[in-house]
């Protein structure tokens, strides 16, 4: 499943590179606003920090939510102390695209990760074209000479690479291309089966001064509390804040919790 969802990714990029180029593109990406030093938004603090998500569906679940107004979301998220948004650009399975990216960019103040498949630097000079301050790598999805080559990428553009991991093998993997920041995602992107305490088992091998990042799998506070008792500087958390009443209210009550 990842294999394809990589595949359409690359596929559907490669239809907009018909249209415009590597080198406008390339353009386009030196020339946008400077990223937000997103490390300094996502360092480890007193409290729990979280990535809020925009998803209008998924390949396990379906519809999610209508989501008509992507900034609107976005500033409900800021408002209820989100410290980064996550736009999942991605659009066969997930519904998104980057004019998503580019709206939610234009209506926030806080660092917006492109969260998508990525395979192709063209797609990664898109993400800083349309604003992107964050690009997620899915140390599954590619080989290490990929992994090296987009991981530097990103960083030259200013942006930082939040590299996903399912294992202990992938973790290795994301701790020898120099991560600053490692995820590790609760839901096998192969069974979309989700671990919850996969987090738990990885995080005291993600080494000091990185932030450690647990994906996937929140439900209620109960769940945010659990990832920070297990580690997590930061936790990135879609469906929950996407098909509960108020995203804002939720957000406010998962960011109560205390360590
Ligand atoms: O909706 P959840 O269970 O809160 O999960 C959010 C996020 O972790 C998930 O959307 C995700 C994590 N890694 C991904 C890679 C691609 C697409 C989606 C994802």
């Amino acid at each position: 499943m990842l294999e394809q969802l990589l595949a359409g990714a690359i596929e559907d990029a490669e239809t907009r590179q018909q249209s415009v180029s590597l080198a406008s593109v390339e353009a386009a990406a030196l020339s946008a606003p400077a990223p937000l030093d997103a490390l300094a938004f996502l360092a480890p603090s007193e409290r729990v920090k979280v990535i809020a998500e925009i998803k209008r569906s998924s390949p396990s679940k379906g519809a999610l939510a209508d989501i008509v107004d992507p900034q609107a979301l976005a500033r409900e998220y800021e408002a209820g102390g989100a410290s980064a948004v996550s736009v999942l650009t991605e659009g066969r399975r997930f519904g998104g695209s980057l004019d998503d990216l580019r709206a939610v960019r234009q209506a926030i103040d806080i660092p917006v990760l492109r969260k998508d498949f990525i395979g192709l630097e063209y797609q990664v000079f898109e993400a800083r074209a349309a604003g992107a301050d964050l690009v997620l790598l899915i140390v599954a999805a590619l080989d290490q000479k990929t992994l090296t080559r987009l991981h530097a990428l990103i960083t030259e553009l200013g942006m930082t690479a939040l590299v996903e991991t399912h294992s202990a093998d992938e973790l290795s993997r994301a701790v020898d291309l120099g991560s600053r920041v490692i995820g590790v995602n609760a839901r096998n992107l192969t069974t979309f089966e989700l671990d919850p305490d996969l987090f738990g088992r990885l995080a005291g091998s993600i080494p000091e001064g990185t932030i450690r990042i647990a994906e996937s799998a929140v439900k209620t506070a109960a769940d945010v509390a659990h990832y920070r008792r297990s580690g997590a500087d930061v936790v990135l958390i879609g469906e929950a804040l996407v098909t509960h009443g108020s995203p804002r209210e939720t957000l406010t009550e998962f960011l109560s919790v205390n360590p």
